[in-house]
């Protein structure tokens, strides 16, 4: 559904991701794990457009985006949400959630972004930056849902959020996976999250992938140490 050839991305002169390949499956949700300052932003910010590619190619299930700019990356299926989350702080959760309808030209939010975030509902009239961070994310993911994506982005989405949200939200992405048939990239540094969430799992080292391991095989220690070194 993704497919990354030779990506080369940074900032200016400097070069953070290096001539990085991988692919995406149908259905599939692969955790890009890493340390601070590993590149995995760097990567999804040009994954989205955000960051220009120096070189290489990425193609959503099929098509060959990388000369796009980020709103035509959208309409061509992917979807991101930000480290941060980005929401709107001044506008409501229901305003928040419309501007990804934006996209399929729709004004009805859909039953299923409540059926996974129920709290959405009810506080839909509440502005965006009074929620909770766990809440703020669950409207950051809500946001691009409706966008209708093939492929959704989410750079470390549990950042700031209490356990308990944490352990929700990766079941909430595994529901998205399975109903809405998406697949889903996520960057992390919490491994229980990620071992909860993921299908596959890659290690990101100086803008590189240095391990990787799918559900089967994956050895939580070994992520575990490449993550503290
Ligand atoms: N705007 C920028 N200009 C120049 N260098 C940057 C910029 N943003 C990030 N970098 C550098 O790129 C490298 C990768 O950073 P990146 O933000 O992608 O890491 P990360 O793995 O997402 O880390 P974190 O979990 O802290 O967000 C770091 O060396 C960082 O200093």
């Amino acid at each position: 559904m993704l497919e990354v050839s030779n990506l080369k991305a940074g900032y200016g002169q400097s070069s953070v991701i290096d001539d990085l390949s991988f692919t995406l499956k149908e259905n599939e949700i692969l955790g890009v794990m890493g340390r601070n300052g590993m590149g995995k932003s760097t990567l999804f910010k040009s994954l989205i457009g955000l960051l220009p590619a120096f070189d290489g190619e990425i193609k959503v299930d099929g098509k060959d985006v990388t000369s796009f700019p980020p709103y035509k990356r959208v309409f061509s299926g992917l979807a991101y949400v930000p480290q941060g989350r980005m929401i709107f702080p001044a506008l409501t959760v229901t305003e928040n959630i419309k501007i990804g309808l934006e996209k399929v030209k729709s004004s009805k939010i859909p039953d299923y972004v409540y059926d996974y975030f129920p709290v959405l509902k009810e506080m839909g009239h509440r502005k965006g930056g009074n929620l909770s961070g766990g809440q703020q994310q669950q409207l950051a993911i809500a946001r691009a849902l409706v966008c209708e994506p093939k492929v959704l982005l989410l750079d470390e989405p549990t950042e700031g959020i209490q356990p308990s949200i944490i352990k929700e939200i990766a079941q909430i992405l595994k529901k998205i996976r399975d109903n809405q048939g998406i697949s889903i990239l996520v960057a992390e540094q919490v491994l229980s999250f990620a071992l909860d969430a993921c299908d596959r799992f890659v290690v990101i080292e100086g803008g590189d992938f240095v391990h990787e391991a799918g559900r089967a095989d994956v050895d939580p220690e070994k992520i575990k140490s490449l993550l503290a070194v």
